[in-house]
């Protein structure tokens, strides 16, 4: 669990209303861990979930609301919609009860379009793609505004995201798709490697156990390297590179011409296809 911020100085102390979670399953529960870490007050938080986790359950303690109707909850900041794309059409006719004239509605869906979100929630909508790392503070989100989001409700979603991570902003929609492609799926891709190269290791010949150990220290040690260090990803990887050496020899498999490079674009192509299809 990362650090807390002292309650004086978190931005999400000053949200002004309630905060509307709908969905808390793996990446709004991230979430909701991220904010109420940072010093969102729990009694400024309802969450919407029809299954809810123990560990969700158990914020009761904490004073988050769990499916409160909209008649009990009163004004609404924000709400933040965290189903299933595939799941929106339905919830989204009980979740426009509580949504008001002002309301900031903060979509991490992968797919819906702004379009859609106002025209089934109205308020004002914010697309945002996080990732799971956000239920440590490392995540990542890009976020887009539609028009009608004041510069107070966009402070209000910088708030929310940012306690979860780093946020960019962008002004172009159609770039949230390979987004998603990137930051939002990207962390499936990572842990497969890491899959994957114990896997290899046990074929070289390691104990299963020993295999995974290694594999999985190399993998978190390299991305924290790679997040402390001011050098970029090609340098550090030159820097594991001794020349004639044994990561020369597997890099040449590696960055062959069927290599990672194909497989990597292929992969994130078809992960932005399938968000462009989850719009429909
Ligand atoms: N997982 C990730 O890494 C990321 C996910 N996202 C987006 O986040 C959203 C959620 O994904 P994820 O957390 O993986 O999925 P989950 O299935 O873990 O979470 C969705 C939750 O919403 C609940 N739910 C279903 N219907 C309703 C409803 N009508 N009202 C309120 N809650 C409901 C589900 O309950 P039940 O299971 O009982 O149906 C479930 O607990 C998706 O839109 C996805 O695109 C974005 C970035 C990253
Ligand atoms: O797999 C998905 O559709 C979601 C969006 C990004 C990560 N998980």
């Amino acid at each position: 669990m990362f650090a807390m911020t002292s309650s004086a100085q978190s931005p999400l102390q000053q949200l002004g209303g309630t905060v509307v979670l709908a969905g808390a399953g793996k990446m709004g529960g991230a979430l909701l861990t991220g904010w109420l870490a940072q010093g969102l007050d729990g009694g400024d938080v309802v969450v919407i979930e029809p299954h809810p986790t123990e560990e969700i359950a158990a914020l009761s303690a904490r004073g988050v609301r769990l499916n409160a109707s909209a008649g009990d909850v009163g004004a609404v900041s924000t709400l933040v919609v965290a189903v299933k794309p595939q799941m929106f059409a339905e919830a989204a006719a009980a979740l426009r009860g509580y949504v008001g004239p002002s309301t900031l509605v903060v979509s991490i869906m992968a797919g819906k379009p702004i379009a859609a979100l106002s025209e089934q929630l109205g308020g004002h909508v914010v697309r945002a793609m996080p990732n799971t790392p956000a239920a440590i503070g490392r995540g990542i989100t890009v976020a887009v505004a539609a028009g009608n989001v004041t510069a107070a409700q966009r402070g209000i979603a910088d708030a929310l995201l940012r306690a979860t991570g780093g946020v960019e902003w962008v002004d172009d929609e159609a770039l949230i798709d390979a987004v998603t492609a990137v930051s939002g799926s990207g962390p499936a891709y990572v842990f497969l490697l890491a899959e994957e190269l114990a896997r290899a290791g046990v074929e070289a010949g390691l104990p299963e156990g020993l295999a995974m150990t290694l594999a999985r220290a190399t993998v978190a040690g390299s991305g924290e390297l790679l997040h402390r260090s001011d050098l970029d990803a090609a340098t550090l990887r030159k820097n594991v590179t001794s020349p004639g050496g044994t990561t020369a020899a597997a890099l040449e498999v590696l960055m062959a011409n069927d290599g990672f490079r194909p497989l990597l674009t292929r992969a994130v192509a078809a992960a932005t296809k399938r968000s462009k299809e989850l719009a429909k």
